[in-house]
């Protein structure tokens, strides 16, 4: 921008320097990535679960700081490739990685690290512009012998690869533990610029997308195994209702749960409807926090054959 620009070295920051950049968290699923976005964020925008690999949508949480802001990029979990859906996910993964100003790779403390964490670090070690640190999640799982081990099997990790990680950093997202320091210290890996989202802004996830997560959280509890990946939420609509007054607000949403086969309907809706019930409370209440106003959520259960393997269907659902 013209020949007036000032350069500052980024060891020196001045207390004029802004950054802004974007920032992903990869790892095995239930590496706790979810839970860490929405630590730093401060504000339920991604969506945790028992079950792996409940993360499908690209969710973006934003940390506004004075000195800088942090997009938050969440990924799902890069896994080995069994359907259709399974090869878009790692496409997904993969597009992220490239775009992004740091990767941060969160390891568990509480799980020594397999094949799985190998094969993501591989992946990692061909990506090599990009400043790469390892976050240990759920410290609080582990003592510190065992976490000083897991510290140093991934500073070894990185260098039968051959690379350094920019930063080793052990927090915990659900003791609220060097979560801010995971914020210093990404901070400074990013550009400089201004501010690439209004202040206020947590996530430019369409709410639609948002809500049919929530939806789709709440279903899969509790539901053990084969079925995570047999669930997919669509939001078909949501409009305020008519002839309410100002001060009482009410959301219609209705929604479809699609599942693959007629025998999981079952599990799904439960005797007399009585899980599928439990499912719209639950999900109400979170969708009510996150969009501030009271819901009426019209919950239905569909069975699409096979949509994990059918570009059309896959295509429908949002993927
Ligand atoms: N004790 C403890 N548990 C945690 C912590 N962070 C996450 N968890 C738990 O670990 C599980 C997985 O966390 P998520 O944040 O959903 O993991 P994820 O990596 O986003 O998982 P995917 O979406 O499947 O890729 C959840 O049951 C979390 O409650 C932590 O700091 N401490």
């Amino acid at each position: 921008m013209g020949a007036m620009s000032v350069r500052t070295p980024s060891s020196e920051p001045s207390e004029a320097t802004h950054r802004a950049g974007f920032a992903c968290f990869v790892g095995r699923p239930n590496a706790g990535k979810s839970t860490l976005t929405n630590a730093l964020v401060g504000k339920k925008v991604a969506i945790t679960a028992d079950q792996p690999q409940t993360t499908r949508h690209t969710v973006r949480g934003i940390v506004h700081r004075p000195d800088a802001q942090l997009i938050l990029v969440d990924t799902p979990g890069l896994h080995k490739p069994r359907t259709l859906l399974g090869e878009r996910l790692n496409d997904v993964v993969r597009t992220t990685w490239a775009e992004v100003d740091v990767i941060g790779f969160c390891l568990p403390a509480n799980e020594k690290l397999g094949p799985g964490d190998r094969f993501i670090a591989k992946e990692l070690a061909s990506i090599k512009k990009t400043p790469k640190i390892a976050i240990v999640t759920k410290t609080d799982l582990v003592d510190s012998k065992a976490l000083a081990e897991q510290l140093i099997a991934i500073d070894q990790l990185g260098k039968e690869l051959g690379f350094e990680w920019a930063e080793i950093v052990p927090v915990s997202a659900v003791r609220d533990k060097q979560v801010d320091l995971l914020a210093d210290l990404l901070v400074p890996l990013l550009p400089e610029g201004p501010a690439l989202y209004p202040d206020g802004e947590l996530t430019d996830e369409p709410e639609q997308v948002m809500v049919a997560e929530l939806i789709r959280e709440a279903a899969l509890e509790g539901v053990r195994d084969e079925l995570p990946h047999s669930i997919a939420v669509v939001v078909e609509e949501m409009l305020p209702r008519e002839d309410r007054p100002a001060d009482r607000p009410l959301l219609d949403i209705h929604a479809f749960v699609y599942i693959e086969r007629p025998s999981q309907k079952g599990i799904i809706i439960g005797p007399k409807g009585k899980r599928l019930k439990e499912v719209g409370i639950k999900s109400r209440k979170q969708i009510e926090a996150l969009l501030g106003t009271p819901v009426f959520l019209d919950l239905h259960v569909k069975v699409a054959k096979d949509w994990q393997r059918d570009p059309r269907q896959l295509r429908k659902l949002g993927f």
